[in-house]
């Protein structure tokens, strides 16, 4: 097999396309492609081919995330990634992921990110899985909801989707939200229109998306829901499903939009069920609800983090309790990273600088990126075997600096 692994140009764009809809199976609409076209960043966007045909696909989109203590750091955010049937298992993935890591490790970016469509592929990459979604199917035909005061004086209308005023604000919104929780994207110019993008092949038998606005009285917009609504009948009526896409509320009255937008979704006419696909683990709704239980939670894999520079990573966030650490850390994928790592902070900032003193926690680079954005413990990774604590104590106070009071989320793919 001669292949060969180059950057891509636009003529070359459609081929790289339907090669990577073909390794996932999937027939993407117009509107879709478009999109995706206008918001490929061609200098970082890889093929591999064999002649003419494409056999490999990868690339990256230059967000900026947040992490503990709210600053907002440059990654690259993996994306597109495939490898053609006639050519897997073959080394071609690794190939592409050596080239990236690479490349953004050029860049100066200190991390990289990624949503996996198998979580078994990337950890051999050094990435490691640093934040869940939440899933959930409530019963609201028998969940009941007790929302909290002042959530009556909280108006909800109902606003076009498509209106561009409505999805400034809504975006408004969105940004206000970004820096309170790690794991947030800064939506880059073009990002807000997958957010709103509605093909009908993705709504199975739903309407097309709504939106209800939550406004104080003088009309200040606190926050929003998007969703779609599903009609189902059976033999004893009604039984529709509301489909949330989207809900985000901010600000000091936060707690009482997020009540009247939860509770205008429980209610709606002719539903018996809210589905949820992504919410963050300690969304508002779990503390209002009358049963978890008749929720059907799962949790699932969402961001996976990849520390590409560990010193300026680990210097890019603060922590919550004061903390001064040396870490050995291994990582074969990308040796620059191996070795000591003395980390000092706290909640006003952090240095991280190579060492020669004796470690105290030892650990590999896809368990930092683990704990990275602070939803998962160094202290449960060390229960778990995948964290060596070589100095008493250095886990109990490396843990606690890392975690973070919010969970961490990632509220769309890419
Ligand atoms: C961020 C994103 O875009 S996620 C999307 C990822 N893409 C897809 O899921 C589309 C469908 N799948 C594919 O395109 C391909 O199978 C890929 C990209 C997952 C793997 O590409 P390949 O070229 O086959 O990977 P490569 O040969 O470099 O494999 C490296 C190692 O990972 C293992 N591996 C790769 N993919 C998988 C998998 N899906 N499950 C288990 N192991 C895997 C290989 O067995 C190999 O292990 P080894 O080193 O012990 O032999």
């Amino acid at each position: 097999m001669t292949t060969e692994l180059r950057v891509l140009t636009p003529a070359e764009w459609d081929t790289f396309y339907a090669s990577l809809e073909r390794a996932f199976g999937v027939t993407e609409s117009q509107e879709e492609r478009e999109l995706f076209r206008d918001l490929t960043e061609f200098d970082r966007t890889i093929g591999v081919w064999d002649g003419a045909g494409c056999v490999g696909t990868a690339g990256a989109f230059s967000f900026r995330m947040t992490v503990p203590g709210g600053a907002s750091l440059p990654v690259a955010a993996v994306t597109m990634v495939s490898v053609a049937a006639t050519h897997r298992r073959r080394g071609v993935l690794t190939t592409m992921m050596r080239r990236q890591l690479d490349d953004v490790r050029a860049r100066g970016e200190a991390v990289a990110v990624l949503v996996a469509s198998e979580p078994v592929i990337y950890g051999r990459f050094g990435y490691g899985v640093a934040t869940c979604e939440m899933r959930a199917e409530i019963d609201t035909a028998r969940v009941r909801l007790s929302v909290p005061d002042g959530t009556d004086d909280v108006r909800l209308r109902y606003a076009q989707v498509t209106d561009a005023d409505v999805h400034r604000t809504c975006e408004e919104i969105y940004a206000a939200a970004v820096p309170g929780r790690p794991g947030m994207m800064a939506r880059q110019p073009g990002w807000d229109r997958l957010q709103v993008l509605d093909p009908e092949k993705d709504r199975e038998g739903a309407t097309a998306l709504q939106c209800v606005l939550a406004e104080d009285p003088d009309g200040t917009v606190l926050g929003f829901a998007r969703f779609r609504v599903k009609p189902q009948w059976s033999a004893a009526g009604a039984d529709g499903v509301v489909v949330l896409e989207d809900l985000e509320a901010v600000g000091p009255r936060a707690p009482q939009a997020a009540a009247a937008l939860w509770r205008f979704l429980f209610d709606l006419d002719l539903t018996s069920k809210l589905v949820s696909v992504n919410r963050p683990c300690d969304d508002t709704w779990l503390h209002l609800v009358s049963d978890t239980r008749r929720s059907a939670l799962v949790l699932r894999d969402a961001l996976h983090v990849r520390l590409v520079d560990v010193g300026a990573a680990l210097e890019a966030r603060t922590y919550r309790t004061a903390v001064d650490v040396v870490f050995e850390v291994e990582d074969a994928f990308c040796p620059w990273n191996e070795g000591r790592w003395r980390l000092t902070g706290d909640a006003k900032g952090a240095v991280c600088e190579r060492t020669t003193d004796p470690a105290d926690v030892a650990l590999s680079v896809r368990e930092l990126g683990a704990a990275y954005l602070g939803g998962f413990s160094l202290a449960a990774l060390a229960a778990a075997g995948r964290v060596r604590e070589l100095r008493e104590g250095a886990v109990a106070q490396a843990a606690a600096a890392f975690g973070s009071d919010v969970a961490p989320w990632l509220p769309h793919g890419f």
